[in-house]
Formats: structure tokens, C-alpha cells, sequence
């Protein structure tokens, strides 16, 4: 790659580039619905809760069972809509605390992080030399985002948010499908030419919307991840392992 073209951001996606779909579908969604009756049952008038609870449309938070119906229906569809997903990351927050629950990267995910944000050999003492910023847009919530990244199953070190610059989601950016989304989140960085911006995803359309704002952007496809098209192999570069990068 040339270097005017080498990436100075990596913009990762979370589920099925960084972890496993079943990780979410099958151990986080399964644990948010086991913990929502007695936080419920708890916290349903507490201050703490109350910004999660109306968040929700009204007519869905009239009582806890009404909240727990629309949360079950909206979960069976993995519908990505910012207040479930600030209600999961509130749900998850105990797992990840207690050990339950423990992020399972791909294994070249972590040491890719470090080798992006080390400083590289050769590089002047300037602040950032030589380093690539790594930033995280995924539909899930910036706390629920946190709280992954914090609780891996990396080694030696399971805390990889002190390699993380920035944090996007659905309510600071914007939809993951739509370019401007990808505007916004590299108008944050004006010294990064968005053509320096690399995203990596599973998702076709969330690739396609990053290119058209600009930015590089590679398919990466995972075990467990939705089948590609001949048609998306053509228009994408598409890689199984960041170590291809
Ligand atoms: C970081 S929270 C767990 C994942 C999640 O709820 C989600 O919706 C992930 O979607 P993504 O945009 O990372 O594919
Ligand atoms: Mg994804």
C-alpha cells in the first residue's frame, strides 16, 4: 500500500469481525434476558434505572412485564435500536464484572491492536509517531462497547481499552449503514484524511456506506458470519484474519 494511502485509523466493528456472532446471540443476549426480571424487580423506580426505562416508547414501559415483553420481541429480532442496546450494556455490566461473562476475540484481534497502536521502530519521538489509532463503531451501545473490551480473554493483558482512542455507536454517530455516519465519525479527527481511515466489518452495507464517505473499508469474514455474494467478493477486498493486513 502506498504510504499516503497507509491507514492512521483502524475503525473496528465488533460482532462477527472482532468476536463471534454466538457471542452475542447465543451467551450475551441469553444473559441480558436472565438478568432483566429482578433489575426490574429491584430497580424500576430507581434514579439509576430511570434514564433506560424512559428511554423506551411509553406505550412500553407502562409496567415491568410490558418493558420485558418489548425487550424479548425486539431481541428475537436483533433489532439494533439504540435504547435496547443501552438497556443491554446496562444488563451486561454485572456478567462482565462478576466473570460471567468474558469476550472471546479472534486471536489475532489483540495482538493486532497492539501492533497498530505500539510505537513503530524507527519512528521520531513526535506524539503518535509511527502509531495507528484504533477506534471502535458497532451497533452496540459506547458503555456496553467498553465493557467488552474491557473483559477479554486476551493475554496477558484481558483490558485492551487503554488502546482504544474513541468509542462510536448508534446515538453518537449515527446508523451504521449510512454515509453519514462515516462523515461524522472522521469530522471528529479533521488532522485524519478520511482516506486514511480504515473499517473493518462483516457487513457488506456497512462497508459499502464507509466507502462512499471515503474511507478504505475491507469485508472480514469470520466463522459463523452471514455467506458473502460472488457479487460482494468482486466489489470487496475481503479477509479472514487481521493478520492479512
Ligand atoms: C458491543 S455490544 C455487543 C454487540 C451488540 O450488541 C451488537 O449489536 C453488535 O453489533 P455490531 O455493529 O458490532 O456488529
Ligand atoms: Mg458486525
Amino acid at each position: 500500500m502506498a504510504a499516503a494511502n497507509k491507514p492512521r485509523v483502524v475503525l473496528l466493528d465488533i460482532e462477527g469481525t472482532v468476536c463471534p456472532i454466538s457471542f452475542v446471540k447465543d451467551v450475551l443476549f441469553p444473559y441480558a434476558l436472565s438478568a432483566l426480571p429482578t433489575t426490574l424487580a429491584a430497580e424500576w423506580d430507581s434514579p439509576a434505572f430511570a434514564p433506560y426505562r424512559n428511554a423506551f416508547p411509553p406505550e412500553h414501559a407502562t409496567t415491568p412485564e410490558a418493558l420485558t415483553s418489548h425487550v424479548r420481541d425486539l431481541m428475537s429480532r436483533d433489532v439494533k435500536i439504540s435504547y435496547l442496546k443501552s438497556l443491554q450494556g446496562y444488563l451486561w455490566e454485572s456478567g462482565y464484572v462478576s466473570g460471567a461473562l468474558k469476550a472471546p476475540l479472534f486471536p489475532d484481534v489483540a495482538p493486532k491492536i497492539a501492533s497498530w497502536t505500539a510505537k513503530k521502530e524507527g519512528a521520531g519521538d513526535g506524539e503518535g509517531e509511527g502509531r495507528v489509532r484504533v477506534m471502535i463503531y458497532s451497533s452496540g451501545s459506547v458503555a456496553a462497547q467498553k465493557l467488552l473490551f474491557r473483559h477479554t480473554n486476551a493475554e496477558p493483558v484481558a483490558d485492551l481499552t487503554p488502546l482504544i482512542t474513541d468509542f462510536f455507536d448508534t446515538v453518537n454517530a449515527g446508523p451504521k449503514t449510512e454515509r453519514a455516519s462515516y462523515e461524522k465519525i472522521a469530522a471528529k479527527y479533521p488532522e485524519v484524511p478520511v482516506g486514511q481511515w480504515l473499517f473493518l466489518s462483516d457487513n457488506v452495507r456497512e462497508v459499502e456506506a464507509a466507502k462512499e464517505a471515503g474511507m478504505q473499508s475491507v469485508v472480514v469474514e469470520r466463522p459463523g458470519n452471514a455467506g458473502l455474494s460472488e457479487e460482494d467478493r468482486r466489489k470487496h477486498r475481503v479477509i479472514k484474519s487481521f493478520d492479512e493486513l
